[in-house]
């Protein structure tokens, strides 16, 4: 038996076709959605994700606003770039690349972005917003995965899902949607002081692997049927590698596969709040 893929290349193109009817939507009220990039520095693998972001905005019809910064550029050259976007009435979102070079402030330059530009939901204010169960802006990449799950009829309520990695990006705000009433999941966050891992996982309907350690999850820790969600990304000098060992996608009963699962999910789920920001400034215009 092998794994049901959840190609997150499928369901990204028909979330694109859904986009580009509601841009034309906003092209009539004479809105034209943008999203910014802030990237500081020219590590490889930052500009490869900010290049598939403007590609993708082409695809959709969102203009591309970017901001490139050397290496070296000063905490208030950020700053400036940062202020830029929140002034610009074209930019209805935009994020500021991560990791940034050593020496910036990350936490100062986030807070520092106006919360209703914020594509990634990841201002403190909008990550209070989630966990008080307002609205807001979600993070990309765990919206992006409740999208892939909800949309294969995997099911989430009363499901149990083990979550390894706690990282801000991916982990941490996970478990803060699965656990939301509408989702209804029963959420385990694993990291490095988790004492027996396989333990953890052998108890999954659901495990997502977002900790960026090769091989770490393996076929004997997995009850078959499991769906299995590879979210953690290495960079060697054989490619991109995943979190999960190739031999678990037999075992499985869905597999997200890194490439081609959750990475272009989080890409649309950008695009998405994007777009969304748009309405919402057609909408209060
Ligand atoms: N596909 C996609 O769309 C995206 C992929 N990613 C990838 O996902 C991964 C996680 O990203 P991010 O959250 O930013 O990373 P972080 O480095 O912030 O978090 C990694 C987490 O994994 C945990 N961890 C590391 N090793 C182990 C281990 N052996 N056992 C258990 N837990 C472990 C860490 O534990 P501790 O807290 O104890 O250190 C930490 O909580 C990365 O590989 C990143 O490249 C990120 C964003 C989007
Ligand atoms: N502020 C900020 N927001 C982010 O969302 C953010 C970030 N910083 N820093 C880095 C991580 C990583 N990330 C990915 C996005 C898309 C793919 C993606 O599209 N992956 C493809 C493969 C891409 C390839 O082959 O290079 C796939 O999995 O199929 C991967 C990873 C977003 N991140
Ligand atoms: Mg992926």
């Amino acid at each position: 038996m092998s794994a049901t893929i959840l190609d997150g290349k499928a369901t990204r193109d028909a979330i694109y076709d859904d986009l580009r009817s509601r841009v034309a939507v906003l092209a009539e009220a004479g809105v034209r959605p943008g999203l910014g990039t802030v990237l500081v520095g020219e590590d490889p693998g930052s500009a490869a994700y900010v290049r598939g972001k403007h590609r993708d905005c082409a695809k959709v019809g969102i203009t591309s606003l970017r901001r490139d910064l050397p290496a070296d550029a000063t905490q208030e050259q950020v700053a400036t770039a940062i202020d830029e976007l929140n002034a610009d009435p074209s930019c209805h979102g935009y994020i500021v690349q991560l990791p940034l070079p050593q020496g910036l402030d990350t936490g100062a330059l986030l807070e520092r972005m106006d919360p209703a530009k914020d594509a990634d939901g990841l201002h403190p204010v909008n990550l209070g917003r989630l966990v008080l169960g307002e609205t807001g802006p979600l993070p990309c990449t765990p919206r992006g995965i409740v999208e892939l799950l909800r949309r294969y009829d995997v099911p989430l309520a009363g499901a149990k899902v083990v979550v390894i990695g706690r990282g801000v990006t991916v982990g941490r705000p996970l478990g803060l949607l699965l656990t939301r009433r509408s989702e209804n999941a029963t959420v385990t966050l694993c990291h490095t002081g988790t004492k027996d891992l396989a333990a953890e996982v052998r108890r999954a309907d659901i495990v997502v692997a977002a900790a960026g350690k090769p091989g770490l999850i393996t076929a004997d820790m997995l009850t078959p049927g499991a769906a299995v969600l590879d979210v953690g990304i290495t960079r060697t000098e054989d490619g991109l590698v995943g979190d999960v060992a190739l031999q678990a996608r037999e075992i499985a009963g869905f597999v997200a596969p890194m490439p081609g699962g959750v990475g272009p999910m989080t890409r649309a789920m950008l695009l998405t709040n994007v777009v969304e920001a748009a309405e919402r400034a057609v909408r209060s215009a």
